[in-house]
């Protein structure tokens, strides 16, 4: 075992220095706050990432330094475990206690004794892949990053200005090359490559969807569109818009997936471009949610979030299986969070398997491993489709009786391809609903009569102190503070068809109130009453209670 480098991590720790008055944390999205505080947290994730893959033997790790949907100056970085998935949990302790260690020396002695608790064999190699998304503070940042990836030694790949899930995309690439798993070539192109020609082979015959708007919240999406337009052709004619990528202040202002799902409206910016009937999608800052849209012939907004495209996909899947003859060994569950719309919670769990796990993709993706095919969404539009290994063997080993059983099976195997498994990606889902579209030959219109959405209404509560409020059953439900939870039971017991809960955020320093309810003007009515409750019995001041609070 070597020792730590200890001289020349202190010379460039003190290069960082951790702002005395900030306390960080490695929360649902990694560390994310004003870009201008992140430059120590920045050099000691670099250094964090070093020693993730000494101790994973030399694999490959990613960071990713991007804040998706928050504002632009805004920032963040969360680290990509090798097989393309977020950081294992128990890290995330390790790097909000790294994170906050006040100096230099600080920071190293915590840092020897994290190696030594956790037996990390130094002279291992280290290996670290990132990436960073379209927002001004990010030079900086990835700067300091690299500083703290040289400070452990480690070897590191600049993958440039990319999306999130390329980034995710690029670990497993990496790490599985040569492997009989080996899961595309290791580039940006490799992987458009990869989606481009699974959705040719999957829409190969069914007549050509209409042009389709994609509004690039002008992120980084709007790079990798571009690109993807390229290779797709006329195969599925793309027009990104909000493609401002350095336009000051433009970054999901306006636009984008997040602003979509949240408001509940057009971007503004769309409105004297679609057409009614005419199909579009919104992706956030770092492309790795989706939300559809349309207006009916009166123009009437209608949206088709995450749980929309689950339940579309979902219905897909399994009739290709029953069509390939595999219905009796690949099964098809769902992972939902509270978020999810109590109509689609309905309609899907009438036909699937269904399970409710905490808000972030982490708890999600884990929770649609334990299924043959597991479909997870959250409603905000992040999410994917995740074939188990046994399924993938399944599909390559079957032999199918018919041709017609042979060329569900080809339809099957193809999705794979276009489906990201590492983590959800706004375009590889958008190539996806757009192949189920295809297949069924749904309009907009047709896919949206799938179910009836609830009215529903998001609301945030700035309070005093948010790691007072702790939920269970999947954050449904307030043990703390005290007495809450059964105030917020008598409420919402009024209301017709009504739901609520009340969770801290894991991003923002807020707590959401989330509500729905048969009527809009009730669903309305019982959020702000729910959000008016929580305010005032965490001591909110009365002086500075937004109006809006019932
Ligand atoms: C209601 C909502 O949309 N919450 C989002 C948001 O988490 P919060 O913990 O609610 O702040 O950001 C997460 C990371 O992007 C995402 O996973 C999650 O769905
Ligand atoms: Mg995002």
């Amino acid at each position: 075992m070597s020792a730590l480098p200890v001289d020349s991590l202190k010379s460039l720790a003190d290069l960082h220095p951790k702002p005395s008055h900030l306390t960080f944390q490695y929360g649902t999205a990694g560390f994310r706050t004003l870009g201008s505080v992140l430059d120590s947290v920045m050099f000691r994730v670099g250094v964090l990432a070093g020693l993730r893959s000494k101790k994973l033997d030399g694999k490959t790790i990613g960071v990713m330094v991007t804040a998706s949907h928050n504002p632009e100056p805004d920032n963040g970085v969360k680290l990509v475990d090798p097989r393309g998935e977020m950081l294992e949990n128990a890290w995330e302790v390790h790097a909000t206690t790294l994170a906050n260690a006040p100096t230099t020396d600080a920071f190293v002695e915590a840092l020897s004794a994290f190696v030594k608790a956790l037996k990390i064999d130094l002279s291992k190699p280290a290996r670290v892949v990132y990436a960073r998304d379209t927002r001004p503070s990010g030079p900086a940042l990835v700067s300091a990053l690299e500083d703290g990836i040289k400070a452990i030694g480690a070897e590191g790949r600049d993958a440039g200005v990319t999306t999130t899930p390329v980034l995710h995309y690029l670990v497993r690439a990496i790490n599985t090359k040569g492997t009989p798993e080996e899961y595309g070539e290791d580039s940006e192109e490799g992987y458009l490559n990869k989606l481009t020609a699974a959705f040719k082979k999957l829409v190969a015959g069914k007549p050509a969807s209409p042009p389709l708007i994609v509004d690039c919240a002008n992120g980084v999406g709007a790079k990798i569109a571009a690109k993807l337009s390229e290779s797709l052709g006329d195969t599925l004619r793309l027009i990104p818009v909000n493609t401002a990528t350095t336009t000051p202040e433009a970054l999901n202002n306006s636009c984008g997936a997040d602003y979509v799902k949240t408001s509940q409206k057009l971007p503004p910016s769309l409105a004297s471009q679609l057409k009614a009937g005419q199909r579009a999608c919104s992706l956030d800052g770092d492309a790795d949610r989706l939300i559809y849209y349309y207006l009916d012939d009166r123009s009437k907004f209608h949206m088709l979030d995450g749980d929309k495209i689950a339940a579309l996909v979902a219905a897909f899947v399994v009739d290709l299986t029953k069509a390939a003859g595999l219905e009796s060994q690949i099964k098809v569950g769902i992972v939902q969070t509270a978020y999810a719309n109590g109509g689609s919670t309905k309609y899907l769990s009438e036909r699937l398997p269904v399970k409710c796990v905490p808000t972030g993709v982490k708890h999600l993706h884990h929770a649609a491993e334990k299924y043959d095919v597991g479909v997870y969404f959250e409603a905000n539009g992040h999410g994917t489709v995740l074939f188990s290994p046994e399924s993938l063997k399944t599909l390559s080993s079957h032999q199918p009786s018919t041709p017609a059983q042979s060329t569900a099976l080809n339809y099957l195997v193809q999705l794979t391809n276009v489906i990201n498994q590492t983590v959800g990606d706004g375009l590889s889902d958008m190539l996806l609903v757009e192949v189920v579209l295809a297949h069924k030959a749904y309009s907009g219109e047709e896919w949206d009569s799938l179910y009836v959405d609830l009215p529903n209404r998001l609301v945030k509560v700035v309070v005093a102190n948010r790691n007072i409020f702790k939920t269970e059953d999947a954050e449904r439900r307030l043990v703390s503070p005290p007495g809450l939870q059964t105030k917020i039971d008598e409420l919402v017991r009024r209301y017709n068809g009504g739901r609520t809960f009340v969770r801290p955020s894991g991003t923002e320093d807020v707590v959401r109130v989330y509500a729905e309810a048969i009527v809009r003007s009730q669903a309305d009515e019982l959020a702000f009453r729910i959000a008016g409750l929580v305010y005032d019995e965490t001591g909110g001041d009365p002086a500075r209670r937004p109006v809006e609070f019932l």
